[in-house]
């Protein structure tokens, strides 16, 4: 495409060079740069796009798009306010709107947007849609699986990947939306059919200063919608975010237990394979049975059902998806190989999530034990870590404090931190830094009936160590002990 073309779309400051050159490809990552492309400069939180020009020149960039012009004579520069927001700008014209044609579903919230994501998925393609999906553990298009780095991918790569999916006949596709991508324009220039909102609770007060703020990321998904915005009313949060978007054009559905709700799950009937309950809505009236047996599955399939409804997938479809779904990877997964006890693998990551995961296997494991092996991501949010320490201590009958990609951090600071919310509480525990010995001490330690929750990578299959990525995978790491100690 020409480069004038790709300049027509936007709003620029200043212009100096030739504008008439083919752009054959667009890069915000000097190193990936190929001839004849178009090099975007980021002004990041590590480094500055800024200062790799000249390498991107040396690939092959022919023009620089960027907020400070640099003098370099080689390229031609182009100088707009905000390079993040017209890197989304740029790609839609690139890629040829590659989303117009697919109806989108942003998913957002703190916990349940890769659990609701997947359930969305299967929910459409039982309605004969084909589906593609963006999140934490992937992206999926057409059979394929491409692993993710980020939740939602940067401007560039999303645009790219709704191309890809358009090429392959994709109509409709689920993602997740991050607070992080709504802040950092990486969802600019799309509009989605139909916005959901999970649930807020404390996370990423890293980034977002403070819950306030990191509430109104999330609520920017509801001013970027055509058909419905999908709101938790239980939640607090969702109340105020549904409070603002009633006022808006595009119409509200809102979804509960508690509260009345559009639609509300009722006579909930839980066991430890799955929960039933009846889901009540306009049109809508039909009794599910799920096969993961915790409350916040019930969420999670309320906003699924309340999605697709909208958009006109028939209830006994609805229903009949459900019931199929086989669960999430590493999202409340039993392992199933080990029988002597329960052995359950969570994403839970964050307070709210681990307090909810932690008060589902109390209530399953009744007069046995709850024994959680659980750490915190290192270079995250740390105001969460005494406080998830403090939910285990009170909650589980035995806590292992373990390590959770501690990456650039001193692990042991990390284990500190947790320990000091734990010690608050009359909570028995051990630290033990090494992942595998700290899942080995609680296999160990495990009677009939007890639950082990290894709790907060749930998919991941690698530990973040300094700048080292060990392979590591909670579930196989959990099979190969029980193995060894013969207790499969
Ligand atoms: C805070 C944040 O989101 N940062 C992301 C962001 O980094 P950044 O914009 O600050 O970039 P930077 O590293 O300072 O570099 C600036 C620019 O220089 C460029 N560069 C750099 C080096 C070089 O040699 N050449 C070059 O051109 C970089 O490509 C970049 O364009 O853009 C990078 C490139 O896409 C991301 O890798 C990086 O994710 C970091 C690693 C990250 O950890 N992000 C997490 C917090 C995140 O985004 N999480 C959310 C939510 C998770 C959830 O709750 O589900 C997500 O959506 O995943
Ligand atoms: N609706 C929910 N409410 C509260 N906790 C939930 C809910 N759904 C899932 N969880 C808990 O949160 C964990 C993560 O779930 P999931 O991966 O679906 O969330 P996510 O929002 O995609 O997380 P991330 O921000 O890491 O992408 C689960 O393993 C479970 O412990
Ligand atoms: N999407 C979340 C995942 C955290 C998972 C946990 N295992 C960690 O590494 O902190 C984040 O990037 O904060
Ligand atoms: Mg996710």
């Amino acid at each position: 495409m020409k480069l004038q073309e790709l300049l027509d779309y936007i709003e620029i400051d200043d212009v100096k060079g030739d504008t008439n050159q083919t752009i054959e490809g667009i890069y915000y990552n000097s190193q990936k740069v190929t001839p004849n492309s178009l090099f975007i400069c980021i002004k990041g939180f590590k480094t500055d796009g800024h200062l790799y020009v000249e390498d991107a020149i040396k690939r092959g960039a022919v023009a620089i798009l960027c907020e400070d012009i640099v003098e370099t004579g080689k390229a031609t520069m182009i100088k707009v306010k905000n390079t993040r927001k017209t890197m989304a700008a740029i790609a839609n014209k690139f890629f040829d709107f590659p989303s117009k044609s697919i109806d989108l579903v942003g998913v957002t919230g703190t916990n349940g947007k890769t659990s609701v994501t997947y359930m969305i998925k299967s929910i459409l393609e039982k309605s004969g849609r084909k589906t593609g999906l963006i999140g934490t553990i992937a992206t999926l298009v057409d059979g394929e699986k491409i692993d993710a780095t980020r939740t939602t991918p940067e401007s560039l790569d999303l645009q790219k990947l709704f191309k890809k999916m358009k090429n392959v006949g994709i109509d409709s596709c689920v993602m997740e939306v991050s607070s992080h991508s709504l802040d950092l324009e990486r969802v600019e220039e799309i509009t989605y059919k139909v916005g959901v909102f999970t649930n807020l609770s404390p996370d990423h007060l890293d980034f977002h200063k403070d819950l306030m703020s990191y509430r109104e990321a999330k609520k920017k998904l509801f001013y970027k919608t055509s058909l419905c915005n999908v709101i938790n009313i239980d939640d607090a949060d969702g109340k105020v975010i549904g409070k603002e978007v009633k006022k808006l054009d595009v119409p509200l559905l809102t979804y509960g237990i508690e509260e009345e709700a559009d639609y509300v799950a009722k006579n909930i009937k839980m066991s430890f394979k799955e929960v039933t309950f009846d889901v009540v809505g306009p049109n809508f009236n039909e009794t599910i049975t799920l096969g993961i047996p915790v409350k916040f599955a019930i969420y999670n399939a309320l906003a699924a059902i309340v999605s697709c409804h909208v958009l006109k997938v028939p209830a006994k479809e609805i229903v009949e998806a459900l019931e199929e779904f086989k669960g999430v990877p590493g999202r409340f997964e039993m392992v199933k190989e080990i029988e002597k006890f329960s052995v359950i693998v969570d994403y839970a990551h964050t307070p709210d999530a681990l307090e909810n995961v932690l008060k589902a296997a109390k209530g399953f494991a009744k007069d046995k034990r709850v024994i959680t092996v659980f750490g915190c991501g290192g270079d995250r949010d740390q105001t969460k870590r005494p406080v998830m320490g403090q939910i285990s201590g009170e909650l589980s009958d035995l806590t292992i404090i373990t390590s959770d990609n501690p990456r650039t951090e001193d692990p042991k600071k990390i284990l500190l931190m947790v320990e000091e919310g734990i010690g608050k509480t009359n909570g028995k525990y051990e630290v033990i830094e090494d992942r595998r010995e700290a899942i080995k001490y609680a296999l160990k330690d495990a009677t009939e009936g007890d639950i082990v929750i290894i709790a907060g990578k749930g998919h991941e299959k690698t530990q973040v160590i300094g700048q080292e990525v060990l392979v590591f995978d909670d579930e196989q790491v959990a099979i190969e002990i029980a193995r060894e100690e013969g207790l499969i």
